[in-house]
C-alpha cells in the first residue's frame, strides 16, 4: 500500500536529519520562541466565506511531476499567493514522492505573512517539534497512518507549542476517532489514498458527521468553482487547492476563479 511506503520513506528521511539535528537541539530551539496563542491558524479558518489554503507543491506519488522543477520557484508562488490573498499556505515538506524540504517550508514562512500549514506525514514528535522551529502555525495529522494514543499525544503536543492541527480522515471509522482525539479541525481528504480515486460525494457523507464546533477543511482534486460552490453547499470552512493553484499561471486570477470572484 502506498501509505506504508510514504511512511517508510519519511521514517528513512526523518532518521538522516536526526544524525544532524538532535530533539534535543530541537526542544531547547523551540522552547526560545514565542506561543501562538491565537492559533492564527484556525482564525483564519473562522470567517463567514469560505477560506482558501493554497499548497505548495512540486510533485506527488499520484500525479509525479506536476510542474517543470525550473518553474518550481518556491518564492515567488508563496508571494503570489500572498498577493492575491489567499488566507492560509501549506507547504509539502516530504522529501522522496512530493520533493518536498524543510528548508522551502523556512524560506517560505520567512517571505510571506500567512500563517503557513507543515504538509507531510507525522509520524514523531520530532516532526511537530521541527514545524514549530520552522515558524509554521500548524501541523497535518493524519488519522490513517496514527493510533489513538500517538494522535491525542500529537494533538496535546502541538497544543502546548501553539500549534494548530489539521487532522486527516478519509473514513466514517476516521471521522470518529478525529473526533474522539479532540480535534479542532478535520480535513476530509476527498482522495482515497490507496487508489488515488477522488469523490466528492464520500465528503458530503462525512462532513455530516462533524459537529459544528470542529472546523472541517475539504482537501483534494478542488480544480473548478463548480467544485467550490458544491463544497460550499456542504458547508466546510475551508478548501485546501494544491496542483490547480500550482499548474495556474496566474494565481491571482485562479483564486478569483475558485471563490467566484469575491475577494472580501
Ligand atoms: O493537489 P490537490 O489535489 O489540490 O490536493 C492538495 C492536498 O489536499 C493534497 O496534497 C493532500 C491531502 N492530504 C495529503 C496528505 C499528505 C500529502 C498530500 C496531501
Amino acid at each position: 500500500m502506498i501509505l506504508d511506503e510514504l511512511v517508510r520513506a519519511t521514517r528513512d528521511n526523518m532518521l538522516k536529519r536526526q544524525l544532524d539535528v538532535s530533539l534535543s537541539d530541537l526542544k531547547a530551539k523551540a522552547g526560545q520562541m514565542p506561543v501562538q496563542i491565537n492559533f492564527p491558524f484556525e482564525e483564519a479558518l473562522h470567517q463567514p466565506k469560505i477560506s482558501v489554503i493554497a499548497e505548495i507543491k512540486q510533485a506527488s506519488p499520484s500525479k509525479g511531476q506536476i510542474i517543470p522543477v525550473n518553474q518550481f520557484d518556491y518564492m515567488s508562488i508563496a508571494r503570489q499567493y500572498e498577493a492575491a490573498r489567499v488566507d492560509l499556505v501549506s507547504v509539502l515538506t516530504e522529501e522522496t514522492y512530493f520533493k518536498g524540504s524543510l528548508d522551502i517550508l523556512k524560506s517560505v514562512v520567512k517571505s510571506i505573512d500567512n500563517p503557513v500549514l507543515r504538509k507531510d506525514f507525522t509520524i514523531d514528535p520530532y516532526m511537530i517539534y521541527e514545524a514549530k522551529v520552522a515558524g509554521t502555525s500548524a501541523v497535518l495529522l493524519i488519522v490513517a497512518i496514527l493510533d489513538d494514543v500517538q494522535l491525542s499525544q500529537y494533538l496535546h503536543l502541538a497544543d502546548q507549542l501553539g500549534l494548530s492541527a489539521i487532522v486527516e480522515a478519509h473514513t466514517a471509522s476516521e471521522i470518529k476517532r478525529a473526533i474522539a482525539a479532540k480535534a479542532r479541525i478535520i480535513g476530509i481528504n476527498n482522495r482515497n489514498l490507496k487508489d488515488f480515486t477522488v469523490d466528492f460525494k464520500n465528503t458530503a457523507r462525512l462532513r455530516a458527521l462533524i459537529p459544528e464546533d470542529v472546523s472541517t477543511v475539504s482537501e483534494s482534486g478542488i480544480q473548478t468553482r463548480e467544485d467550490v460552490a458544491l463544497l460550499e453547499a456542504i458547508g466546510v470552512n475551508g478548501i485546501l487547492v494544491g496542483e490547480a493553484f500550482m499548474k495556474a499561471k496566474d494565481k491571482i486570477d485562479m483564486f478569483k476563479i475558485l471563490t467566484g470572484g469575491n475577494d472580501d
